[in-house]
């Protein structure tokens, strides 16, 4: 599979570290901390030789760093170096550096390394300094790997993207059963270092009993949401949290007074696709699910859409909503646009966003950070135009 992978990458929170390679194929990128004032911009893009296309079969790719610096002197002791715990030559093939005068006045260093194919990952992974990369693509076929470095490091620059304006608010998951909740909120969770909950888990804890459904059984449907609210009102004044909350939590009113106090996203999923992913993996957890007549995916799909006409508009309370059927959302060519890259133009294509199938978590999770940040992005203006106002009031 070939995929485009033009990606400029400059997470600002390596800017001035100096990661650690924890394995021991892995390296790190060295930053020079008390020169992280001279530095105005650094980047890190992989691209390949030819119409900066990357493909499994090229064997080499090329991973480029580039430094922006305010001084027209930059010595070589201020570019951030490629530091390895084991051999250099294994990972990096070829090594080019330039040196330019900005028009602006900045002066520019770029260094260029051409990484052996099979030690991209290597190389991926001493970027983003995650464990879970390495299990990530670990998980995956070849054919999806360069495919798979690309999604995640661009999950992990817009968390890094976010992550500011966050103020360690907690982000609730809402949705149906099945939605996805727990799959994307453990994803989100990683890549923002929050904890993760999962509501229900929460519950079946504090009752002491292993299941949901088993709750149901011996207690009553009432019983679990008196403990729910009580879980979600714990959690509430907590920060820092990624929480997957119960497919039912939002028809409660004062569950919402709990989740007000972090950010909610709406994972909206079709039915039929939630049908279909339940009826895989059976309704047996489900006790909503549990007693309707007929085939798992027709008894899955009855049930869940008499569910959704009673909460579809409690859902739409949600402060972000990730849309996962119909037409592609704005974000999503936003993200098209902005990016540039050519994976994500492909995506999008290809996927077409209808077919919910195709779209990978890891997709889910990127869409959901665009949304969580439209959704902060927009308070922030609006709290900003409502200072100026009252400030212009007072002037
Ligand atoms: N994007 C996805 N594509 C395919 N299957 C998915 C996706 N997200 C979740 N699933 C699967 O659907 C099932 C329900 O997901 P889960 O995260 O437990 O949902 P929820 O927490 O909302 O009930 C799981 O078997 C999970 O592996
Ligand atoms: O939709 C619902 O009312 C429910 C969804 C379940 O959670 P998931 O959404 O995690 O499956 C669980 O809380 C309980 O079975 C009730």
């Amino acid at each position: 599979m070939e995929v485009g992978a033009v990606l400029d990458l400059q997470p600002c929170s390596w800017v001035g570290s100096e990661a650690k390679g924890r394995r021991s194929s892995g390296g790190s990128w060295r930053f020079q901390d008390p020169y992280r004032e001279e530095r105005r911009s650094s980047m890190v893009r992989f691209c390949n030789r030819r119409d900066n296309r990357a493909s499994v079969r090229s064997g080499h790719v090329e991973l480029k760093v580039s430094c922006c610096y305010k001084k027209p002197q930059v010595p070589d002791s201020l570019f951030p170096s490629f530091s390895s715990e084991i051999e250099l030559d294994d990972i990096i093939v070829d090594e080019a550096t330039e040196t330019s005068n900005e028009s602006d006045g900045d002066h520019s260093k770029r260094t260029m390394w051409t990484i052996a194919d099979d030690k991209l990952l290597a190389a991926a992974y001493t970027i983003m300094n995650e464990d879970s990369v390495v299990d990530h693509f670990s998980q995956r076929g070849t054919e999806t790997y360069h495919k798979s470095i690309d999604e995640a490091l661009l999950l992990k620059r817009k968390s890094e993207e976010v992550l500011p304006y966050l103020n360690e608010r907690c982000i609730y998951l809402v949705g149906m059963m099945g939605s996805g909740k727990t799959t994307i909120g453990k994803i989100l969770s990683e890549v923002l270092r929050y904890s993760f909950f999962d509501s229900d888990k929460l519950v079946e804890q504090t009752v002491g009993v292993s299941s949901v459904a088993q709750i149901f059984k011996q207690y009553s449907e009432a019983f679990f949401r008196d403990n729910e609210s009580e879980v979600l009102k714990d959690l509430s004044s907590m920060s820092r949290l990624v929480v997957a909350t119960g497919g039912g939590a939002v028809i409660r009113p004062i569950n919402w007074k709990f989740m007000k106090h972090g950010i909610s996203v709406w994972l909206d999923v079709p039915l039929e696709a939630l049908a279909r992913r339940i009826a895989d993996v059976g309704t047996d957890s489900r006790p909503l699910l549990h007693y309707e007549p007929g085939d798992p995916y027709s008894k899955a799909l009855a049930k869940l859409t008499s569910l959704f006409e009673e909460r579809g508009e409690a859902y739409a309370n949600a402060d972000a909503r990730v849309s996962l059927g119909g037409k592609p959302s704005c974000s999503c060519y936003a993200s098209c646009f902005l990016f540039v890259a050519g994976f994500v133009l492909e995506m999008a294509a290809k996927k077409g966003h209808g077919d919910v199938s195709t779209l990978t978590p890891t997709d889910i999770a990127f869409e959901a950070l665009l949304q969580i940040e439209n959704y902060v992005m927009d308070n922030a203006y609006a709290s900003s135009s409502r200072n100026n106002f009252t400030g212009a009031r007072r002037d």
